[in-house]
């Protein structure tokens, strides 16, 4: 009988036709800011698979924390269709250069410098955010995002599109919106209440209070974390959050939530000390890819398909309606919010005073230049 080998080489088509839209290289569009690697593919035992990849989509503006601008935007669609025609890539590999964070959402220095107050221009943009989570909720290969560090904002809402995400424990998750003058309305109120629930999804999408790892953990939006701290050589739990204790002395769960005071301190001082390693994340994702490998291509995508369903049916339903607002918003929060995190400082601040805000308008302040103006972080002084 003949080996699979010789079949292959006998019956393979000469002559492969490419889907591909357009023919360009992912960088090209966005100046190198995000990255598209083929890295080979491996066994569980580590040995390379010939002739199969993983695709490696890698956001590359580690200064702004891995926001993305427009041009990234489009990049990361260009991206997630080529990973996805690809006959070649097995696993999609979704992740940011550096330790500090995988992505923390839109560019607020563009969204203020050039969004701001300009709605016909950012429903365009909105028409291009939405194609990308698309992408990522449509790609015909299982997408594992690497969460290389914090996922907050609309980084946090791609993060969520993912099939899988593995964290290291020094990333922290959550939302921003109205905090900044937005709404969690580009992913993160589709996914949360079908991953977390709707009271938790109530916390996140509302209060924006930043969440450990471990939380993400517990709470069910990613499925694996690694330390990534190594202390005298040896790896260690993140020192700001409790890790050690799962109830406290009245039996509530503690485990996951960031330590207060004095041994908050100690831990940033320790993180400080120490040395970053992501060998262990990057063990953990090639692990799972390995897995993904190890299945019938077919089913697999099948099995995304429907197992994407809950995420993508109500992102489906709502993602026009978001866009339309989130264009709108642009006129009076938004332009305000976005232009208080850009204009601000550490030392002046970087939000507006919401009490001040709410003042005015409970008494029917209408929203002028001159009330954004002294909206803004150190305008009064
Ligand atoms: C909480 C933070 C994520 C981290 O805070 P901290 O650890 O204190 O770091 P910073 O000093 O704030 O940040 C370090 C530098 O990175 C720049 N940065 C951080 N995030 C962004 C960003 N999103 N865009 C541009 N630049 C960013 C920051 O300015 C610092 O640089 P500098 O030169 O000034 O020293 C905190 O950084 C934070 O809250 N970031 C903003 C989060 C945010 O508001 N994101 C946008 C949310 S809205 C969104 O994403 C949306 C998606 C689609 C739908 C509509 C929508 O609104």
């Amino acid at each position: 009988m003949a080996t699979t080998d010789e079949i292959i080489k006998r019956t393979a088509p000469s002559h492969l036709i490419d889907h591909n839209l357009i023919d360009r290289e992912v960088e090209s569009l966005c100046d190198g800011m995000v990255k598209y690697e083929k890295r080979p593919a491996k066994r569980k035992d580590g040995s390379v698979v010939q002739g199969l990849y993983n695709a490696w989509i890698i956001f590359n503006n580690p200064k702004q924390f891995n926001s993305y601008t427009t041009d990234m935007v489009k990049a990361t669609i260009l991206a997630f269709r080529r990973a996805s025609v690809d006959r070649e890539v097995s696993a999609v590999v979704f992740t940011g250069v550096g330790e500090k964070a995988f992505c923390t959402g839109g560019n607020t220095k563009e969204y203020a410098e050039y969004y701001a107050g300009n709605p016909q221009e950012y429903r365009q943009y909105m028409r291009l955010f939405n194609d990308m989570v698309s992408a990522i909720l449509g790609c015909d290969k299982p997408v594992v995002c690497r969460v290389n560090g914090m996922r907050i904002g609309g980084g946090q809402e791609i993060g969520m599109a993912c099939d899988f995400s593995v964290a290291h424990d020094l990333a922290n998750f959550g939302q921003a919106g109205p905090k900044h003058g937005s709404a969690a309305i580009g992913g993160a109120t589709d996914f949360l209440p079908v991953m977390i629930g709707c009271e938790q999804a109530m916390v996140s999408g509302t209060l924006c209070e930043p969440f450990s790892a471990h939380k993400a953990a517990r709470l069910g939006i990613i499925a694996d974390v690694v330390p990534a701290l190594k202390i005298d050589g040896k790896f260690v739990p993140n020192p700001t959050v409790v890790t050690d204790k799962f109830i406290d002395e009245y039996g509530r769960v503690i485990h996951g939530e960031f330590r207060t005071g004095t041994q908050f301190k100690e831990g940033l001082a320790l993180i400080k000390e120490g040395e970053i390693d992501l060998s262990m994340l990057d063990q953990k994702v090639e692990e799972l890819c390995a897995k993904l490998i190890d299945t019938f291509p077919e089913c697999m995508t099948k099995s995304l398909e429907e197992l994407r369903k809950p995420k993508l049916n109500a992102w489906n339903a709502n993602k026009e309606n978001s866009r339309a607002w989130l264009a709108l918003n642009m006129m009076n929060e938004a332009r305000t919010g976005f232009r208080a995190f850009n204009e601000g400082t550490k030392e002046t601040g970087r939000e507006i005073e919401f009490v001040k805000l709410r003042q005015g308008l409970a008494v029917g302040t209408p929203w002028t230049e001159e009330l954004v103006e002294s909206l803004m972080p150190g305008a009064q002084g």
